[in-house]
């Protein structure tokens, strides 16, 4: 479809939608190239008018209007509307100025009503009369904020830093924005009004706030309003020499500095706070607009100040709060595991590390006991919330030779070669993102083989024989290989542990070792994992390139009780946000909750049980309409009257205020007649 386009509209399109210098242009036969002419110029700023005839064009494709037509009918419209807006704020600026005056003269003309007025009828006519003045001017205020709100956006325009400044005492927010998205500092920025910039800054306007604006037709999409009105808008409000079609969602005041290649400005910017590494919606910082010269200088000089800034920052926050501390508050148990990973994270990030291979971790245990937990909550630690650090690879997907393909991607000739590869295709997004690899022991060999040279070189060459560097990638493989020679071990050296205790306990020893606290030998890891993981992946290369052995064990009746405790708090959280009813619950509970763990099934096995005795209960009871709104439900133990040999059951209580409670006569779903 794209050869039927004349190449010089492709060029042009493609220029104004990449506002960063550096990237595409397209060349006659299709292929990416860059044109050294071009890197120094800004691709974004345009000149309006054709931009106006360009969007125009583009809407109405395909449709017989003529677009000049429509063009010289709607534009006056808006232009006038424009105006208008203008005069507006233009009277508000003047009235504010005259502010004192305007609300004595109001003042004044009251009283000598008041005064000249006699009888009851007309001082009850005034009454009526004040009443309408008072919801009048309520509206005229209300309305009034809007239009401050749009006066302090054309002062800063226009850079009357003097009305910036009023309105701002008056109560207009610093940050306020265009109806369209952007603030008054970049207006100010874009437009080089330094007087502006400053007095935004002294109030407090964010330098670091982004554009909501994104382009002409997203903007008119989104907000619902006419594309020509948002060009006229964004060209005569904003600034008429950027393009209507690149995208500036996420720019900041630093951006449109940068983008009017104002020095000045750039610097109050720096100096107000202004973080040069903050990129926007396309990922790029300010330098990425900047012309060769002072802006560029400035931008990269700072960029190296905010860097190191950020670093001493994170360095002090790490030691304030530890990554272990981090850690267990997601995790319950698993110490030994936490422990391993979160000392052999602190060794990268402070430099002890050998930076020519990535860290590589293999997480040894059973189902449900946290080990995806875990790689998912150090991934939320290296890249805060952003999506792409956490790669997870299901290599179950990839058993079979020819799968290998699917991981890399194929060779140029072969089926799938353009799509690429899974893994590599999410690598080249985010190289140094936390990758798992889940149940590694199903894998391929030649996955393996693979996956060896990306630990051994910290580099993957995909299927197109293009190479991805990865040396700073955390790759984490899981396993349940020997899970259950793990569990059996952990589960004796509990006992023994508790053994211990209970000795120590009665003869009134001081150093109580808490059962929890148990280690897996080295002893056991070299005479029974070690077999075992060769036997299975006959690599002893493989083996040797990882970097920690991660074993998770079965959680002990401490850590039970905390994960009842968890599950229980979630579903009371969620009791009170749906349906304004809160859930209580006695300690005997945890105890009884915690008797559904099942060793196969670890923490999986706990949330079947809540949701099984709890939550189906809580569902039944709300379906019979047992459940007033906003009553208290105390769940219990029911072991009275019961016969030994049964189990204990759940009982369910409506507390009232009075702290009386009425047990809950809930039917059995299956038999509705009880
Ligand atoms: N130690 C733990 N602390 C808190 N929650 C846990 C813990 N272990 C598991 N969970 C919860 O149980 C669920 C399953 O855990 P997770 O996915 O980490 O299991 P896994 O060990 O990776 O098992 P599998 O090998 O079956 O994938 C998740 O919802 C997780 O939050």
């Amino acid at each position: 479809m794209l050869s039927s386009v004349p190449t010089r509209l492709l060029t042009r399109r493609s220029r104004s939608l990449s506002p960063c210098a550096r990237v595409l242009q397209t060349s006659a036969s299709g292929a990416a190239v860059q044109t050294p002419a071009e890197t120094n110029r800004n691709p974004i700023v345009s000149t309006s008018r054709v931009s106006r005839r360009g969007i125009l064009s583009e809407e109405t494709a395909g449709t017989s209007v003529n677009h000049s037509v429509q063009y010289h009918h709607l534009a006056p419209r808006w232009l006038s509307n424009l105006e208008n807006r203008r005069s507006s704020w233009a009277a508000l600026a003047s009235r504010g100025r005259q502010n004192n005056q305007y609300w004595e003269d109001g003042k004044q003309s009251g009283g000598s009503g008041s005064r000249g007025s006699g009888g009851d009828a007309s001082r009850a006519g005034l009454a009526s009369a004040g009443v309408l003045t008072a919801a009048a001017v309520a509206f005229c205020l209300r309305k009034d904020s809007d239009n401050k709100g749009d006066a302090l956006l054309e002062a800063a325009r226009i850079n009357n830093a003097q009305d910036v400044s009023r309105l701002i005492k008056e109560g207009v927010d610093p940050n306020q924005r265009h109806r369209l998205g952007w603030t008054a500092l970049m207006v100010a920025a874009m437009n080089r009004q330094h007087s502006a910039v400053k007095v935004l800054l002294e109030a407090g306007a964010d330098p670091n706030a982004g554009d909501d604006f994104n382009n002409v037709y997203d903007t008119s999409r989104e907000k619902g309003i006419h594309s020509l009105e948002v060009l006229v808008s964004r060209e005569d409000e904003f600034s008429s020499r950027l393009s209507s079609r690149a995208g500036f969602r996420g720019c900041t005041a630093l951006h449109y500095a940068t983008l009017a290649d104002d020095p000045l400005a750039v610097r109050m910017l720096l100096e107000a706070g202004a973080n040069p590494l903050q990129t926007n919606g396309l990922g790029h910082t300010a330098r990425a607009y900047a012309k060769e010269g002072e802006v560029s200088t400035m931008l990269q000089e700072w960029e190296g100040k905010f860097k190191e800034l950020q670093e001493r920052r994170e360095a002090e926050e790490r030691r304030r709060f530890p990554l272990e501390r981090r850690l267990k508050e997601h995790i319950i148990g698993q110490e030994g595991a936490i422990n391993t990973v979160a000392s052999a994270i602190r060794r990268k990030e402070n430099g002890w590390y050998d930076e020519e291979h990535p860290l590589v971790f293999l997480f040894l245990g059973s189902s449900g006991i946290g080990k995806t937990e875990l790689a998912k909550q150090v991934a939320r630690y290296m890249h805060k919330d952003v999506k792409k650090g956490f790669i997870r690879m299901d290599m179950s997907e990839f058993q079979e030779k020819h799968e290998v393909a699917k991981f890399i991607g194929s060779p140029p000739g072969y089926v799938g070669h353009e799509e690429g590869g899974q893994l590599t295709k999410l690598l080249k997004a985010c190289p140094n993102a936390v990758v798992l690899f889940d149940e590694v022991d199903k894998a391929h060999p030649d996955v393996l083989t693979i996956m060896l040279q990306l630990f051994d070189e910290g580099r993957l060459t995909d299927g197109k024989g293009k190479t991805i560097e990865c040396k700073d990638a955390i790759f984490i493989m899981t396993s349940n290989v020997a899970s259950d020679d793990i569990a059996q071990h952990a589960l004796q050296l509990r006992q023994e542990a508790e053994e211990v205790s209970r000795r120590k306990l009665a003869d009134n020893l001081e150093d109580v070792q808490k059962s929890d606290d148990i280690k897996i030998s080295q002893q056991f890891k070299e005479s029974v994992i070690r077999p075992i993981l060769k036997a299975h992946f006959r690599r002893d290369e493989f083996l040797g390139r990882i970097n920690e052995i991660v074993y998770f064990l079965p959680f002990s009746h401490s850590e039970l009780l905390q994960l009842v405790g968890k599950e229980l708090n979630f579903w009371a959280k969620k009791a009170k946000q749906r349906h304004d009813i809160t859930l209580q619950w006695d300690r005997q509970v945890l105890d009884l909750l915690a008797g559904g763990y099942n060793l196969h099934y670890g923490a999986r096995s706990i949330k079947h049980e809540v949701e099984r005795r709890v939550v189906n209960q809580l569902a039944a009871a709300y379906e019979q309409e047992l459940l007033p709104k906003g009553c208290t439900l105390r769940l219990s133990v029911q072991s009275e009257g019961r016969e030994e040999r049964n189990s204990p059951s759940l009982r369910l209580e409506v507390v009232g205020e009075d702290s009386s409670s009425k047990m809950l006569d809930i039917r059995p779903p299956l038999n509705p007649e009880h």
